[in-house]
């Protein structure tokens, strides 16, 4: 298991993020807000959470959406998922889109997205003019048809 070190600021309505069960990949999270947020159909914003974090090494934090909000209310990250560097020490900010056909409103404390923690490796390029033959080859999109 992990170990990041955690900032939360807005504390009350804005408890440590816990797994809701034991076999959950991702943590909730909240938007930490002075006064409510309206997104009008197919508007975005960037939503604070008072989160800042110290990621080890080695590892990335996702930024993912919920699928309750996405199904109920239409409301996603425009860019999942949404990647945590290790060496970023800013505040997490999630960016909701509304892809409903009414306004949506965010509250203070609303849980808007999930934070998945996840190893990742950096690589290293070995420039090369060939490169290994597959049955694949370069056949992708769709090209083993739809069934
Ligand atoms: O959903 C997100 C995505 C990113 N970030 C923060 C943490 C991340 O480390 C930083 C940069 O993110 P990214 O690399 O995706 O954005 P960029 O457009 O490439 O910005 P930069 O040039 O700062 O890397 O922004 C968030 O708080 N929430
Ligand atoms: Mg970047």
């Amino acid at each position: 298991m992990a170990a990041v070190a955690i900032k939360i600021i807005n504390q009350s309505a804005n408890p440590l993020p816990e797994y809701a069960t034991s076999g959950a990949s991702g943590m909730d999270i909240r938007a930490s807000l002075k006064a409510p947020v309206t997104l009008k159909s197919l508007e975005r914003a960037l939503i604070p959470t008072g989160i800042f974090m110290e990621i080890p090494e080695g590892f990335e934090v996702q930024v993912r959406p919920r699928s309750g909000l996405a199904i109920k209310h239409g409301l996603t990250c425009l860019n999942t998922p949404g990647t945590i560097d290790a060496d970023y020490r800013g505040e997490v900010k999630v960016i909701l889109i509304n892809l409903s056909n009414e306004d949506q409103v965010i509250h203070n404390g609303d849980r808007i997205a999930q934070l998945v923690v996840q190893k990742v490796e950096q690589a290293t390029w070995i420039a090369s003019e060939t490169l290994s033959e597959t049955v694949r080859a370069a056949g992708g999109f769709g090209h083993t048809g739809k069934q």
